[in-house]
């Protein structure tokens, strides 16, 4: 089920080009390169792409909304031509893309941005796609800085906290009583502002507060995200699993006996597990080998600290154009236990069942993929979703038996304040 054109869009091949910059000629942030109408990123300490434009844009919904963007996407590039001097990960065509977390209800979306501008290990460039021709290079200048937000009110979404606290107590009933081991549930904060959010503003203070997360926007939905789903790089795949939590105090010392307590806690160290088994899991059947470090280390956050492990493995076949792409595997990972539970099924079913909301594209993968199946998907957490002068928040936590409903809002609520601060207009 695709809309292969958005509306208004010419049809025709893809034709680009893909030349070497100076880094030096850029802007030092990449995202004073972006213009307020439909601008997408995907970056991290100041490195991976933005883009502009939409030379092509790919709609899916229901079960099969990665396998029909795939398809898409193989066509697509197959069909285009691009010439690329840089020969990279993530120059030549490039698209990015952003997946519902349920089957039902909600849209999935991929883009090609007419220009996209990539930074890594010291390298730049500049990709141009049109329709059978490509276009000349952009100016390639900082645009007008975006408005800060104004008149931002903050109210309950689907529940209130209170309510949300009850129905975490009901999962660890459920828990308690043999029916599943884990599930991950959200909940939603609605946010108004006095004119149409300028998507630049908060991006551009998630990126610097939270350096070491990949800031994204696709189609409404932003974030900083610490949870890398999966990387490709020339068959190479990593994954960043995340799962147990602990709020952050400010005081440094404090924070670093926090640290030790998370790493010993055994509630933490059973929901990680969970999650790094899942992803271990899933990947297995890809892979030829892969290395699943036996113990989690603390990543620290501005706001908390997460148990992480990374995940890493090298794709069958990688060299045959039958190996698994980088949303292939996305598709094969997701709902991870960091965001679903386990067993997957049945936690999947209690959220539908008792969450009260829909997740629309929270928690799900977005990222982007080059003509190669190369690429990096994150899971869309600390995230929002804008549409004009209303944002979404969403923030959620691995419930797990031993779990107490009050500490999981206030931990959900810590999860919210990227996104929150990121408002504020000061
Ligand atoms: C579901 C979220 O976090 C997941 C990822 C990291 C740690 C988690 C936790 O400790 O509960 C969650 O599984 C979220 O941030 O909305």
């Amino acid at each position: 089920m695709t809309s292969p054109h958005a509306p208004g869009l010419p049809a025709g091949r893809l034709v680009g080009r893909t030349v070497e910059v100076p880094p030096a000629s850029l802007p030092t942030d990449l995202l004073d390169l972006l213009p307020a109408a439909e601008p997408l990123a995907w970056l991290r300490r100041g490195e991976g792409v933005v883009g502009w434009g939409v030379a092509a844009r790919c709609v899916t919904h229901g079960p099969d909304r990665f396998a029909d963007a795939a398809d898409w996407w193989r066509e697509t590039a197959a069909a285009a031509e691009v010439a690329d001097e840089v020969r990279e990960p993530g120059t030549g065509l490039v698209c990015l893309g952003s997946f519902g977390f349920a089957d039902e209800p909600g849209d999935s979306v991929l883009v090609v941005p007419e220009v996209l501008v990539g930074s890594r290990g010291g390298r730049a460039w500049v990709t141009v796609v049109g329709r059978e021709a490509a276009p000349d290079l952009p100016d390639l200048a900082p645009t007008t800085p975006p408005d800060a937000p104004r008149g931002v009110t903050f109210a309950d979404g689907a529940m209130s906290g209170a309510a949300w606290e009850v129905v975490v107590a009901d999962a660890v009933a459920r828990i308690g009583a043999g029916e599943l081991e884990k599930v991950v549930l959200a909940r939603d904060l609605v946010v108004t502002t006095d004119a149409p959010l300028d998507v630049r503003w908060p991006l551009r203070r998630l990126a610097s507060d939270y350096e070491m997360c990949w800031t994204f926007h696709v189609d409404g939905l932003f974030g900083a995200t610490p949870e890398l789903l999966v990387r490709r790089e020339r068959g190479l795949v990593t994954s960043r699993v995340l799962a147990g939590t602990i709020r952050r105090t400010g005081d440094d010392a404090r924070d670093a006996g926090l640290a030790g307590q998370l790493a010993r806690s055994s509630k933490d160290l059973e929901e990680h597990e969970y999650a790094v088994r899942s992803v271990a899991d899933s990947l297995a059947p890809y892979c030829s080998s892969t290395n699943v470090p036996e113990v989690p280390f603390v990543l620290h956050l501005p706001n908390v600290m997460h148990l992480a492990t990374d995940v890493t493995g090298v794709v069958h076949d990688h060299h045959d154009a039958a190996g698994a792409s980088v949303l292939d595997l996305a598709a094969a990972l997701h709902p991870s236990a960091a965001v679903g539970g386990t067993p997957t099924k049945v936690a999947v079913e209690l959220i539908e069942e008792i969450e009260g909301m829909d997740r629309g594209r929270y928690a799900a993968p977005v990222g982007w993929m080059d003509a190669h199946g190369d690429g990096e998907f994150g899971i869309a957490l600390r995230s929002a979703h804008v549409d004009g002068d209303r944002v979404r928040l969403f923030a959620g936590c691995g419930i797990v038996a031993s779990s107490d409903p009050a500490s999981e809002l206030a931990e959900a609520q810590a999860k919210f304040l990227p996104v929150r601060d990121s408002l504020s207009g000061d």
